[in-house]
C-alpha cells in the first residue's frame, strides 16, 4: 500500500520523508523529559544528592524539550499537509487523465455517485494517510522501538517485562485488520450505492413528483442509507473488541515491570536505578504508542479505497491510437462482433455492412442489442471480439477525436450544458461563426421558439431548458449535429417519446441532418424505416436477417412479427386519438 502512495506522491515524496524525520525528532522530544526526570529522581531515591543547579538545568531542559516538541510537530504537520494535498491533486489529475482514456460507456455505467465518490471522498481519505498515519505513525512507532532497544541495554529482564503486553496486542491488531478487511467490501459497496442513489434521487425529483412516486423513491433512498449505516456498524462491531484489547493492553508498559521489577530489585536481579529508568522510559512511550495505534483502525478502509482507486487507474483503457481518420470512404463494417456488459453477453457474433451514403436501419425487440451496436460504433466500448471499421480503418486504430469528427451521434437524452443555447449548438463545431450557428438552428427548426425566449439564442440553457419541451431540446441537439455536419449520422431512437406536434419538426430537422450522409439509424417506428437501403433485424443480440423491407416481410418471420406489431400500435394510436383518450 505504501509503495503506491509513494508512486502517487511523485516528486512530493521527499516531503513525506522530511515530515517523518521532523515528527521523529518531535516524538523524541516527548521522551527526553522522562529521562531528565529520571536523572532527578534516581539520586534522590537511591540516597544520593542532586544540586539545585542540576535540577534547574534539567527542568529547563524539560521545558525546552516541550517547546521543541510543539514547534517540530507544527512544522511536521505543515510539511505533511503540503505533501498530502499536492499528492491528492496529482492523483485527481491522474484519475481524470485515466477516465479520459477509459471507454465512456464504462464510466457512465459506474454511475455519477461512484465516480464522484472516487474523485472526492476516496481521494480525500488519503489525506489521513499522507498527512498523519504515515509520517506521524512511523515516528510514533520508531521512537518506542528505539526506546525498547535502549531498555534492553539498560536491563534486558526489565525490558522483557515491559514488552509483556506486546504479543497479545499484536494478535489483537492483526485480528482487527483481518476482520476489518473482510467487512470492508460490503461496507464500501454500500457507500457507492448510497452515493448513486442520493444523486439519482435528487436528479429524478421532478419525475418522482410528477408520477407521485415519492413513497417508492424515498423507500429506496431510505433502504440504501440504512444499509450504509448497517454495514458501517457491522464493520465497527467486528473491529471494536480487538481495538479495545490492543488499545488497553499495548500502552500498559508498566503492568508487569512495576511489581515484578520491584521483586527483581529486592532479590538483587536488577538495580533500583535501572528499574527507575526503565519505568520512566516505559511511561514515556505510552503516548506515542497510543497515537500510533489511533491510526490503525482506518488502515483497512484506506487499503480498500486505494484498491478502488487502483482498479480505475489500472483499468484497461479504450483501444485507440493517435492516428487520424484515413478510411477510404464511410462504409461501416461490423465483423464477428461480440460484446458483454460484465458477464452478460448481449451482442453475439454480429457481422453487417452499412454502405457509405446509404440508410441502414436496425430494428428488433427491446433489449435485442441495437443501442449497444450503435455505442460500439461510436466507440463507447471496445468489443470483446471482432472489429468495427469505417472505410476499412478499425475504430480502434484511430483516435476517438478522429472517429468523433466523422460521426454525429444523436440519442434520446441529449445533454445541454449550462451555457447559452448559442454555445450549446456551437459544441457541434467550435470554430463556427454566430451566423453559422443561427443557420443550423434554423435548419433544425429551433429559431421559431428560440426567438420567443427573452434573450433569444443567448438565453442560458439552464434557464431556457426549463422552458423547452423535450422535442425542443432534442432539436437543439439536432442543430448541434447539423452544424457538425459529420459524414456519418447515427440516430438512436432520436424521435422516441416526442409529442406529435414536435414530431413533424424533429423529422424535418433530421431530414436536414441526414442529407447526403451515411445513416445508421435505430427506431421503433418501422414505417419510418421502410425506405431504408438495408434493414438489419436483431433478436437476442444476434443479427437474424438483413435486406429491404419487402424482402424481409416475406423472408424473415421476426421482421414480419415486428411489422405487424408496429402496424397494430399505429392503428391503436389512431383509434385512441379518435376516441379522444
Ligand atoms: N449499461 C449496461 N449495462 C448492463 N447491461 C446493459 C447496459 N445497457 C444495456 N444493457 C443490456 O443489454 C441488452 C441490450 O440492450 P440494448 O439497449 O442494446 O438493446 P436495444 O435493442 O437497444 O433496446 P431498446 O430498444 O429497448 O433500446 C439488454 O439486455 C440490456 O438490459
Amino acid at each position: 500500500m505504501f509503495n503506491k502512495i509513494f508512486e502517487y506522491a511523485g516528486p512530493y515524496k521527499k516531503g513525506i520523508y522530511a515530515a517523518t524525520l521532523i515528527f521523529l525528532v518531535s516524538v523524541l522530544m516527548g521522551v527526553l523529559p522522562f529521562v531528565l526526570a529520571y536523572q532527578i529522581i534516581a539520586p534522590l531515591v537511591t540516597g544520593g544528592s542532586v544540586a539545585l543547579a542540576e535540577i534547574t538545568v534539567r527542568v529547563i531542559g524539560v521545558l525546552v524539550c516541550l517547546v521543541l516538541q510543539a514547534v517540530l510537530y507544527g512544522w511536521g504537520l505543515d510539511l505533511s499537509h503540503k505533501t498530502a494535498y499536492n499528492t491528492l491533486m496529482r492523483l485527481r489529475i491522474a484519475l481524470q487523465k485515466k477516465l479520459e482514456n477509459l471507454p465512456l460507456g464504462i464510466i457512465q455505467d459506474k454511475g455519477i455517485g461512484t465516480v464522484k465518490k472516487l474523485f472526492v471522498d476516496d481521494v480525500d481519505s488519503l489525506e489521513l494517510l499522507m498527512a498523519h498515519s504515515l509520517p506521524e505513525g512511523i515516528a510514533n512507532l520508531m521512537v518506542p522501538l528505539a526506546v525498547y532497544i535502549a531498555m534492553f541495554f539498560i536491563d534486558w529482564k526489565l525490558a522483557l517485562l515491559s514488552l509483556a503486553s506486546l504479543p497479545i496486542s499484536l494478535v489483537a491488531m492483526m485480528m482487527m485488520y483481518s476482520v476489518g478487511m473482510k467487512q470492508m467490501g460490503p461496507y464500501y459497496q454500500a457507500g457507492q450505492k448510497m452515493n448513486n442513489t442520493i444523486i439519482e434521487y435528487i436528479n429524478g425529483m421532478e419525475v418522482v413528483k410528477v408520477f407521485n412516486k415519492d413513497g417508492e423513491s424515498y423507500e429506496r433512498f431510505r433502504k440504501d442509507v440504512t444499509n450504509y449505516r448497517d454495514y458501517t456498524l457491522n464493520w465497527y462491531k467486528a473491529c471494536w473488541p480487538w481495538m479495545a484489547i490492543y488499545n488497553s493492553l499495548l500502552p500498559c508498559t508498566i503492568i508487569l515491570t512495576l511489581p515484578l521489577g520491584a521483586w527483581f530489585v529486592l532479590r538483587g536481579f536488577s538495580t533500583l536505578p535501572s528499574l527507575i529508568l526503565v519505568l520512566c522510559l516505559a511511561l514515556s512511550i505510552g503516548i506515542p504508542l497510543l497515537k500510533a495505534l489511533g491510526f490503525l483502525p482506518a488502515m483497512p478502509q484506506l487499503n480498500y479505497k486505494i484498491s478502488a482507486l487502483e482498479q480505475v487507474l489500472e483499468a484497461e483503457p479504450l483501444h485507440q491510437t493517435e492516428d487520424g481518420f484515413g478510411g477510404k470512404d464511410h462504409t461501416i463494417c461490423f465483423e464477428g462482433v461480440s460484446f458483454a456488459y460484465g458477464d452478460q453477453t448481449v451482442v453475439h457474433d454480429v457481422s453487417l455492412t452499412a454502405k457509405a451514403g446509404q440508410k441502414t436501419a436496425l430494428v428488433g425487440e427491446s433489449g435485442s442489442g441495437k443501442s449497444t451496436l450503435a455505442k460500439l460504433l461510436i466507440h463507447y466500448y471496445d468489443p470483446q471480439q471482432g472489429t468495427i471499421t469505417v472505410g476499412g480503418q478499425s475504430v480502434s486504430e484511430m483516435s476517438l477525436n478522429a472517429l468523433n469528427s466523422q460521426i454525429s451521434y444523436v440519442a434520446q437524452d441529449q445533454y445541454l450544458f449550462n451555457t447559452s443555447l448559442l454555445e450549446n449548438i456551437r459544441m457541434g463545431r467550435l470554430d463556427a461563426t454566430d451566423e453559422e450557428v443561427v443557420e443550423a438552428a434554423r435548419k433544425a427548426q429551433c429559431m421559431e421558439y428560440i426567438e420567443e425566449l427573452p434573450r433569444g439564442i443567448h438565453s442560458a440553457a439552464g434557464d431556457a431548458g426549463k422552458m423547452l419541451s423535450g422535442g425542443q431540446r432534442q432539436r437543439i441537439s439536432l442543430a448541434r449535429a447539423i452544424l457538425k455536419s459529420a459524414p456519418i449520422v447515427v440516430l438512436d431512437e432520436a424521435t422516441a417519446y416526442i409529442d406529435p406536434e414536435n414530431e413533424e419538426k424533429v423529422e424535418a430537422a433530421i431530414a436536414e441532418l441526414v442529407k447526403g450522409k451515411t445513416l445508421f439509424v435505430i427506431a421503433h417506428k418501422l414505417s419510418a424505416m421502410m425506405n431504408a437501403d438495408q434493414i438489419c433485424v436483431m433478436a437476442h443480440g444476434s443479427l437474424l436477417a438483413a435486406g429491404k423491407h419487402d424482402e424481409l416481410l416475406s423472408s424473415c418471420e421476426e421482421y414480419h412479427k415486428l411489422w405487424n406489431a408496429s402496424q397494430n400500435s399505429s392503428e391503436w394510436k389512431v383509434a385512441t386519438a379518435k376516441g379522444g383518450n
